[in-house]
């Protein structure tokens, strides 16, 4: 008897309630996974309607079209005894929701799983939709399939299935069960349990969503688990951008008593990836067999009372050792991202999903020349490098059809440039107040990346304005250097940049018209988290654009990436756009060549001091006061006065500009560090900006530490 079987997992790029896309990915899993040999395919959370359909899920057509699409899946199961299919969906039972697992094997619904544990940190809302599972394994209920699913299974006699936490064994005695996504990452996941009643394959549909080093705490999540406890353990994710901020990155996997057998691609444009591994389940059996602690504690916990037999199901392979194909999969060696890359790519997959799915042509960027424009415009040239590179190997059918669909039947694209001039326009909008140098690098960039770009200037549009406004009021404001007030200084340079915004949604609607090309642009934003932290930025102005794809990621981190990219792609002019000092250009600058209005001198903190408040503030949770003595011991350099000063003026500017955020532009989730209004940092916006009290301990705090009594 051979103690081996094949088992396959998978990514999907499902889109929230596009049923027709979402049941043709999950055929082709299936029909691979068939192809493969495989026993078993695993697909991702919810995998039916998509994991983001966010306040859908409470109405009623969200399952009921579940349930019509799971009968159209069916038949792809029927005569297929060997082959158990394991797929995501939402069901009400006795008036609760529940996030499903429906197990279908030769075309009858064998057990529904729900979910025990929601996910409802962060971006995630489980709790809002779904009621956790909370009976024991083995504790089962029946549960009455809908008749309208019944009436369009034709010659099936099954009506009801059994719900609740449940072990599958095969006629040939392999055990298998499942947990979802998060269960994985609570305290108490439900696989130490399965793996002490001897449940050799554990399966674990997933939606989770790409953040800058998470792919490491997933695999040390799941490397851990079958390290201590043995077991097949396979990952199955959700891929790309399902119509949230948030992009779902890949990466699924079967791994083996804490080794990886197969590990997935994190930024992949393939929409259905398939992954199958041989695996030795004789290996796991002796692996826990050897271990004393193991043993032990399982032989204390008794065997579910009711298991699901699955009567049909032969899962082990034919003995036969000589075969080569029935060998075990041998590990591979893990590859990851680095945070450089992660900014570039994850941003990159997430827009071209968007693009591909919002029926849009291109994107209009304004390119200032400066270092947060040219991360936008250098991520837009990633997604060209990943999407040619697709679409060369000619093996991704609905890829070149996606992007026939962006450039227009009769375009020809054969390098990345060439798709970059089709899909990305960029425009330097400069006023008397520019530099020649942002001229010049803003152009640099355009050239070697090979966008259309335009050079404008908006000095008659900024006269205008002031114009009309003088006509209406008979005041003429002026800049401080010419003699105005701190008050029409900031009205001139607001003027400047909110002019930029509406010739960017116009240039965004009319340059496909005179490229004659048809189709709309999205309008890409560049406001990075610093930026919108401190509220430096004027609301209504470039800001807002249509999506922004570093809108959660630090200025720290963006420089970082620019400097990975200029390697990666040759692009030296991304060096010296980050050697460049950040300025706006908004004031006169009199005949000097660089500007000298600073960010960092008008913001009064520079960028890096703007990271570790915006870390402190939402990763590590703190208030003034307790920002200020973590403060105390990470800037040793300073005194206990100059520290509470520095936090003092943080949260006044965040206060009294945190209204920005709730209209800022929907942006990629990147970074646990978001200020991200909408969804991930829930904050009020108006707040009491003197902060007194708190201020009040800070400074007590601080004459005591300067005395030496703390
Ligand atoms: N509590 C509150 N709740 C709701 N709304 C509130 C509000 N307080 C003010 N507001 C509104 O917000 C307005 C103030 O916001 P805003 O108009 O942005 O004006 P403001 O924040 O005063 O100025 C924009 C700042 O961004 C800087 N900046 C730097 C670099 C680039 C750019 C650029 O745009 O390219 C800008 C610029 O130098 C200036 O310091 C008020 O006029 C009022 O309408
Ligand atoms: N001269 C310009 N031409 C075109 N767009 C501009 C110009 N100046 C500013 N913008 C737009 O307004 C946005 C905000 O300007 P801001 O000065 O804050 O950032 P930046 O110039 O991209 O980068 P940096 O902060 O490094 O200077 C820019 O990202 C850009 O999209
Ligand atoms: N959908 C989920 O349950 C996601 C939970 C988990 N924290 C993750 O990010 O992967």
């Amino acid at each position: 008897m051979s103690y081996t079987t094949k088992v396959s997992t998978c990514s999907l790029n499902q889109h929230a309630l596009a049923f027709s896309l979402n049941l043709a990915n999950l055929k082709a899993a299936v029909d691979a996974a068939k192809a493969d040999n495989s026993k078993y395919l695993l697909t991702p959370e919810l995998s039916l309607c998509g994991y983001g359909c966010e306040d859908h899920f409470l109405e009623p057509d969200t399952e009921s079209h579940c349930w019509e699409i799971l009968a159209e899946l069916l038949p792809s199961t029927l005569n297929c005894p060997n082959f158990l299919l394991d797929v995501g969906m939402p069901i009400v039972f006795n008036g609760s929701r529940f996030n499903c697992r429906v197990l279908v094997c030769d075309g009858r619904i064998v057990g529904i799983r729900p979910k025990t544990v929601m996910a409802d940190d962060g971006n995630y809302r489980e709790g809002r939709w779904f009621t956790p599972w909370c009976r024991g394994v083995g504790e089962l209920e029946e549960y009455l399939l809908p008749k309208a699913f019944i009436d369009s299974v034709p010659g099936s006699s099954q009506r009801t299935a059994p719900f609740g936490l449940m072990v599958f064994r095969t006629s040939d005695g392999l055990k298998l069960s499942v947990e979802t996504c998060e269960e994985l990452w609570s305290p108490e996941s439900p696989n130490i349990e399965l793996s002490l009643l001897g449940v050799e394959v554990i399966a674990n549909g997933s939606g989770s969503h790409h953040e800058l080093r998470k792919l490491h705490r997933r695999l040390e999540l799941i490397i851990e688990a079958t390290k201590k406890n043995g077991g097949v353990y396979l990952y199955s994710n959700q891929r790309g951008c399902d119509g949230s901020r948030v992009y779902y990155d890949g990466s699924s996997m079967i791994v083996c008593n804490g080794q990886v057998l197969r590990q997935g691609v994190q930024f992949g444009l393939k929409d259905v990836e398939v992954l199958t591994a041989t695996v030795d389940v004789e290996g796991v059996r002796s692996y826990r067999a050897c271990r004393p602690s193991f043993r032990m504690q399982s032989a204390s916990h008794s065997c579910p009372r009711e298991q699901v037999n699955l009567e049909s199901m032969r899962a082990f392979l034919p003995a036969a050792s000589a075969r080569r194909d029935l060998k075990p999969t041998d590990p591979v060696e893990l590859t990851f991202s680095t945070p450089e890359q992660e900014c570039l790519l994850g941003p990159a997959c997430w827009l071209w999903d968007y693009l591909r799915r919002s029926g849009g042509s291109g994107f209009f960027l304004p390119l200032s020349g400066g270092a947060d424009s040219a991360s936008t415009a250098t991520i837009v040239f990633a997604m060209c490098k990943l999407v040619m590179k697709e679409f060369l190997a000619g093996d991704n059918e609905q890829l070149r059809r996606d992007v026939v669909k962006v450039v227009g039947e009769g375009a020809v694209v054969r390098t990345a440039e060439e798709l970059c001039n089709l899909i990305l326009h960029t425009t330097y909008m400069g006023t008397s107040n520019s530099s020649q140098q942002t001229l010049r690098r803003a152009g640099v960039l355009a050239s070697h990346i090979g966008c259309y770009h335009l050079s404008a200037n908006i000095d008659a549009m900024v006269s205008s304005v002031v114009g009309v406004f003088t006509t209406i009021t008979n005041c003429r404001p002026s800049f401080e250097s010419a003699g105005g007030t701190s008050v029409e200084d900031l009205a001139l340079q607001n003027i400047q940049a909110r002019l930029r915004m509406v010739l960017a949604y116009m240039m965004a609607q009319l340059l496909p018209w005179c490229r004659k090309r048809k189709g709309f642009l999205l309008v890409l934003g560049s406001g990075n988290v610093d930026e919108c932290l401190r509220g430096y930025l004027t609301k209504y102005d470039c800001s807002s654009a249509d999506l922004n794809p570093i809108g959660s990621i630090s200025k720290v981190d963006l420089k970082n990436m620019l400097k990975f990219a200029a390697v990666e792609y040759n692009l030296a002019i991304l060096a010296e756009i980050v050697a460049a000092p950040p300025t706006a250009e908004l004031r006169p600058n009199g005949a000097k060549e660089e500007h000298t209005q600073s960010d960092e001198a008008d913001m009064g903190m520079s960028y890096e001091e703007l990271g570790v408040f915006g870390r402190l503030r939402k990763i590590s949770r703190c208030g003034p006061v307790s920002m200020y003595r973590k403060l105390l011991h990470i800037w040793p350099e300073l005194t206990a006065q100059q520290v509470a000063d520095k936090v003092k003026r943080f949260f006044f500017y965040y206060s009294i500009n945190r209204h920005k955020m709730t209209t800022i532009t929907p942006s990629y989730h990147a970074e646990a560090y978001s200020p991200d209004d909408n969804r991930f940092d829930q904050r009020p916006f108006l707040y009491d900006a003197r902060w007194s009290w708190q201020n009040k301990v800070m400074d007590t705090l601080a004459s005591e530490d300067q005395q030496g009594l703390c």
